[in-house]
Formats: structure tokens, C-alpha cells, sequence
């Protein structure tokens, strides 16, 4: 090998190299992946987690990808003149709102990811938690305050049928959900959450590991004060952190503890405006961002 070459090739040897323990920990297991609306930030970065995901796949690891869609959702509501709003973390969400959800989720936002992902090969498919029953959920309603709060077409998810996904897993497919559930009782579809749509994929299908992709470098310790980040959690210390969190934050790290309480071995949250932030996860020893870990893991650090 020439001199040259033996500088250039060896560093990047070393650094697949690095990446070895996690694909080999990784080596055919499910990894759900959330992609936030806030982290479709552009074409580019985009571009880049298809590149990621479709990484992954090949690798030997079977991807699944959650996507959300808060902004584009809030956008196309103004554009029909419907002013949203947000209580407990969740949109409001009328049965006009639910056709424009419905809409931005399986019409606009995963045939994007589709086709992104599918323009390394026949891989992605999409569906909505409706499709083969994957997602059935009943009337959410929060309590605010100590009081039931009605805000519509929300969901509460009360079952998960893995077989849909299990299969296009088995095909080789990369399944591309967004998060709309059927209602078992009165044939209507609920507007979802998508952290806790990935969360509780994640624990119906037994992924190895949650990462969910948003537009901050991971959960704040003293948020909106400081931009220090934890690096890491047990379940119980997140139990305690969750009354003290809010927005967007709550249903995230609530569906992390789900996550890891139902057997996911990791749950991460990493900053999806970084390109390529799949593989920094993987391709670092610590890791990027927030990872909640079962209490049992503690002193573990793999
Ligand atoms: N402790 C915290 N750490 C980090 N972000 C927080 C915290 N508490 C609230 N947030 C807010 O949560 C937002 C992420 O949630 P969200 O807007 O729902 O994103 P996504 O579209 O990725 O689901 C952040 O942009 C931030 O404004
Ligand atoms: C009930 C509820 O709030 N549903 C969300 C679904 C999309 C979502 O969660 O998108 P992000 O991940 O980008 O926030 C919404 O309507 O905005």
C-alpha cells in the first residue's frame, strides 16, 4: 500500500472500526427512529437521514421510521383558517383539523420520506397506524389542573398489531408510519402524538433502541435557562424530571420511559438539525444528546 494511501484509507478503517460494538450489539435487531416535524428543517438534512436510515439497513439492522409533522400540520390548519392550539402538549384537534392532520401526515410528509429513502432502492414503505390495525387507540383526555379536558380527535393508544410492520421487516422493506390511530368503537381515526406513536412501537415490536430526532441537542437540565444537556438517565430519575417538564418536551421523554420500562434497551433523544445525526450517535463511543436507560442498566455504559 502506498504511503499515501495508508493515511488517507487507515483513518477511515479506524473509524468503521469504532462503529463495530454498536452494529454488532445492533446486528438484526429493530431500531425505531422518530423524525420531528422541527428537524425537517431542509432538503439537505432530509437528504441526509434517508442517507442514514438506508445506512442502517444495510448494515444489517432493521430501521423503522415514526415520522411527526407539528409545523407542516400547523401550517396547512392557517392556510384553511384553522387557528391551532396546544393543551398538555397536544394539539387541539377538531374533525376538520383531523382531515388536514390526516392529510399533512400520509399525503404530504411520509410520501416525502418515502420517496427520499426510496431513492437508494425499493425499500421504504408507508402507512398510518390505521393500516392493518398497527395503531388502535380510544378518546384521550388529559387532566389539567386535576380537570378532564376534551381536545377532540386525540388519541390515547390502547393496542398495537406489530404484524404489519414485522412483515415488511421480514421483506427487507424499511416501514415509514405516521401517527394516525384507528378507533376500535366508533370507526373514526385519532390524531396521535408521534414521540408516543414511536415509543410505543418501539416497545410492541422489542426494538434494541428509540432515537428520536428533534431541534435541540437533547433534554436541557434547566430549560429555557441553560443549554446544558443530560447526557444520561435511568428510567427513575426521568420519573421524577417529567412533572417538571413541558411542551413539546412531555410527550418525548414520557414516551422514552415508556420505551425503556418496555424492554427498549436505550432511548435517545439527539438533535436532528445536525447532519447526519444517526450516525454520530453510532459513530461515537459516548453518544450525542439524551439516553434514558432501563434502572437495571445503571453502571452499565454500553
Ligand atoms: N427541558 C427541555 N429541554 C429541551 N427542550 C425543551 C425542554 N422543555 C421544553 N423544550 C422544548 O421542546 C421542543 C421539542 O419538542 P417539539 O417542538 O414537540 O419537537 P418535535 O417536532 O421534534 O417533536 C424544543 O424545541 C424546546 O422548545
Ligand atoms: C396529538 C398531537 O399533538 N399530534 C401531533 C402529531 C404530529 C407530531 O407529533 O409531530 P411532531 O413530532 O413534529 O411534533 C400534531 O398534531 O402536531
Amino acid at each position: 500500500m502506498s504511503t499515501t494511501r495508508k493515511h488517507t484509507a487507515l483513518p477511515k478503517a479506524q473509524i468503521l472500526i469504532e462503529a463495530l460494538p454498536w452494529l454488532t450489539r445492533h446486528h438484526g435487531r429493530i431500531v425505531v427512529i422518530k423524525f420531528g416535524g422541527n428537524a425537517m428543517v431542509d432538503e439537505d438534512l432530509k437528504a441526509a437521514f434517508a442517507q442514514d436510515v438506508v445506512f442502517l439497513r444495510h448494515a444489517g439492522l432493521k430501521p423503522v421510521v415514526v415520522h411527526g409533522g407539528g409545523p407542516q400540520i400547523s401550517a396547512a390548519l392557517d392556510r384553511h383558517g384553522i387557528v391551532s392550539e396546544f393543551k398538555a402538549g397536544l394539539r387541539v384537534t377538531t374533525e376538520d383539523a383531523m382531515d388536514v392532520v390526516r392529510m399533512v401526515l400520509a399525503g404530504q410528509v411520509q410520501r416525502e420520506l418515502v420517496g427520499l429513502l426510496n431513492q437508494h432502492g425499493p425499500f421504504a414503505v408507508g402507512l398510518t397506524g390505521e393500516d392493518a390495525h398497527t395503531i388502535t387507540a380510544t378518546r384521550h383526555t388529559p387532566q389539567i389542573d386535576g380537570e378532564p379536558v376534551d381536545i377532540g380527535r386525540v388519541g390515547e393508544i390502547t393496542e398495537i398489531d406489530t404484524g404489519a410492520i414485522e412483515a415488511l421487516l421480514a421483506d427487507g422493506r424499511i416501514p415509514v408510519v405516521s401517527s394516525i390511530a384507528r378507533s376500535q368503537d366508533d370507526g373514526h381515526v385519532y390524531n396521535v402524538n408521534a414521540d408516543t406513536a414511536a415509543a410505543a412501537l418501539a416497545a410492541a415490536l422489542g426494538a434494541e433502541t428509540l432515537m428520536v430526532l428533534t431541534d435541540v441537542e437533547g433534554l436541557y437540565e434547566d430549560w429555557p435557562h441553560s443549554d446544558e444537556v443530560i447526557s444520561r438517565l435511568t428510567a427513575s430519575q426521568l420519573e421524577k424530571l417529567l412533572p417538571e417538564l413541558s411542551s413539546g418536551m412531555v410527550p418525548k421523554m414520557e414516551g422514552c420511559l415508556h420505551a425503556v420500562r418496555g424492554g427498549v434497551r436505550t432511548a435517545r433523544v439527539i438533535d436532528g438539525r445536525v447532519q447526519h445525526s444517526i450516525l454520530l450517535e453510532i459513530f461515537t463511543d459516548e453518544g450525542i444528546g439524551t439516553m434514558v436507560v432501563p434502572d437495571e442498566a445503571e453502571g452499565d455504559k454500553s
